[in-house]
């Protein structure tokens, strides 16, 4: 029996066009019934990665074995083994829901009979069988993500590459398609890829996190492995001024020794083992400078923490948009 695992060793790929090196020197392993999240902002190389070990796009060096076939060597036999949503998803809107699964069926060979049974079972998995034979045009955002799910289900395959299965989607149908991921990765064993932008998504679903950031991992672990990398808990501070930041900064690191401080303008956040603890002395110490502090709390790490930390930058910072945490 063929393995549902992934095996990545220093892939790269530079794009000709434009001489844009997306990834350089990356290796992960995934395990057979591991939930994997690759979690990085646009443009990190989490797209170019799936193309990859999907076989739709080649490397430029570096080994890739998915579900123990090469895929330069043997992309026929890898693209037996798996099943992939990618971000465009390849639905026609005149069709019905039920018509597309049907049709999907007819690709992998299954007879009218088997076709309908298995598109009568993907549209209760997906809860699409109320809305099966409207066409897909009207469907809406989250109906046809389902719908694209239940396509890539048809073959059962032993792994899934889903690249930001969620985006674009309100938080109800994004709630609707995590369940059903969290049910399909525990109950049918099936060993998921997916990529994300949102860290709580990543948090949520993975058993193991890599993060990824122009073109390279800078991290990887389960969640909570990234989580105690860089300490407890976080103590964050707002100033008045930014000039008051850096004096805060600056005494901080003289008087306790805090190395692991983060000065983002007028806010400044420290890293820490015990947080209630050193909250009273950065307190103390700074009331004997006289740096009045406007606000301070003491909080628990969330993805977005470990990225700035890693990075430098909140995950959704290049593109100026809101930040998750
Ligand atoms: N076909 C291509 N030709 C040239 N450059 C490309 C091509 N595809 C991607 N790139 C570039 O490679 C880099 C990585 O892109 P990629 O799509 O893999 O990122 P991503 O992490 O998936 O981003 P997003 O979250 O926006 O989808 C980017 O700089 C992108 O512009």
């Amino acid at each position: 029996m063929v393995k549902g695992t992934i095996e990545v060793e220093h892939l790269t790929k530079t794009f000709k066009k434009g001489n844009v090196q997306a990834v350089k020197d990356v290796s992960f392993n995934v395990k057979e019934g591991e939930f994997f999240a690759f979690l990085g902002p646009n443009g990190a190389g989490k797209s170019t990665t799936v193309q990859i070990l999907t076989t739709l796009i080649n490397a430029s060096s570096g080994k890739v074995e998915v579900a123990e076939q090469d895929v330069i060597q043997q992309p026929h036999e890898v693209r037996k083994y798996i099943g992939v949503a990618l971000q465009d998803t390849g639905i026609d809107p005149s069709l019905t829901g039920r018509e597309m699964l049907k049709l999907q069926c007819g690709i992998f060979g299954f007879n009218k009979e088997e076709a309908s049974k298995r598109t009568k079972e993907l549209l209760e998995v997906v809860q699409l069988t109320e809305s099966a034979d409207r066409i897909c045009g009207n469907y809406s955002g989250g109906m046809r993500r389902r719908l694209d799910l239940a396509l890539t289900l048809v073959n059962k395959p032993k792994i899934l590459f889903l690249d930001e299965p969620t985006t674009g989607l309100d938080p109800s149908n994004r709630k609707s398609i995590w369940e059903y991921l969290e049910r399909l990765n525990k109950e049918e064993g099936t060993t998921i890829f997916l990529t994300t932008q949102y860290l709580e998504e990543a948090d949520f679903l993975a058993d193991r996190i890599a993060i990824i950031d122009g073109g390279m991992i800078v991290a990887e672990g389960t969640p909570a492995e990234l989580k105690s990398q860089i300490g407890n808990d976080l103590i964050t501070m707002d100033f008045s001024s930014e000039e008051e930041t850096h004096q805060a900064m600056e005494i901080l690191n003289e008087e306790l020794m805090a190395t692991d401080l983060v000065n983002k303008g007028q806010q400044l956040v420290m890293y820490v083992q015990d947080g209630t603890k050193r909250l009273m002395e950065v307190v103390r110490v700074l009331d004997h400078h006289s740096i009045p502090i406007q606000s301070i709390n003491v909080d628990s790490p969330t993805l977005d923490d470990i990225f700035l930390k890693i990075t430098g930058e909140g995950i959704r910072d290049k593109k100026g948009e809101v930040q998750h945490g």
